[in-house]
């Protein structure tokens, strides 16, 4: 695997499973913190949906590593069939695949490393970033909560956004079969890293947890100007 090499950007790493709150910290971050955010699922969600849409078979591992290489990082914010949980599934069956988490390996380091300009540093959720992509952050959170309050989440967001042809028991079957696999897969699964805060949002408001994430934040730039 490429060395994840050092860099003078700030990078706070975010990861846990679906529905969490891992987004809505990094997004709250990102604007108060002036970070760049790269929401890494999102890449993902690119690949699989790209298949499905180009009917190519979910195993097929050449195939989706020649789609991840050759994704069109600037349009995936504007898609809005990827939110969906039909490209969230597709997304968990193609992330286990090693060669289509090598293909995306690279574009996420050079992000966190090197963020876009007027950012001095980034912030990255997923599943693998304070454990494989981003392993020197400066900050990691670990963010969880029970799956069944993660499910009600999940279904509470479909809804606003008007997919009502969802059940819970269908969100909640989706959402164990996603950590299983993401939890299991024997290349970049999803763990806490052992230097990660962990931020346990099944009875904590958003609100706590953000301020949690916000003092760990304050804490790794203390420091670091302490050191510099
Ligand atoms: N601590 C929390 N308590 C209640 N609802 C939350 C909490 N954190 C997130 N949510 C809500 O749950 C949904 C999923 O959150 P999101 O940040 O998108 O999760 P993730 O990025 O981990 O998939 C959103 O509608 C969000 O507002
Ligand atoms: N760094 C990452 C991010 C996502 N993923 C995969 O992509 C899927 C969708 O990720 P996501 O972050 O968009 O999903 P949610 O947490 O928003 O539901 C996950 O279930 C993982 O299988 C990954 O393997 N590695």
């Amino acid at each position: 695997m490429a060395a994840a090499g050092k860099s003078s950007a700030f990078v706070v790493a975010i990861d846990g499973p679906a529905a969490s709150g891992k987004g809505t910290i990094a997004k709250r971050l990102a604007t108060d913190q002036q970070l760049a955010h790269l929401d890494t699922g999102l890449l993902y969600r690119g690949v699989g949906w790209a298949a499905v849409s180009a009917n190519i078979d979910l195993s097929d591992e050449q195939a989706l590593a020649d789609l991840a290489a050759n994704l069109n990082l600037a349009e995936l914010e504007s898609n809005k069939q990827l939110r969906g949980d039909q490209a969230a599934v597709a997304a968990s069956k193609v992330s286990v695949l090693p060669a289509v988490r090598a293909a995306l390996l690279q574009a996420q380091r050079r992000f966190a490393n090197e963020p876009p300009a007027g950012f001095h540093g980034s912030v990255l959720d997923g599943r693998d970033v304070g454990t494989v992509i981003c392993p020197d952050a400066a900050v990691k959170l670990y963010v969880t909560a029970d799956v069944e309050v993660r499910a009600q989440r999940r279904l509470n967001e479909l809804h606003t956004r008007g997919a009502s042809d969802t059940t819970y028991e269908a969100v909640l079957a989706d959402m164990k079969a996603r950590d299983a696999r993401d939890m299991g897969r024997a290349t970049a699964p999803l763990k806490p890293a052992d230097d990660a805060l962990i931020l346990d949002t099944t009875l904590m408001s958003i609100e706590v947890a953000y301020e949690q994430a916000v003092a760990a934040v304050k804490a790794a730039k203390e420091k670091q100007m302490a050191v510099a």
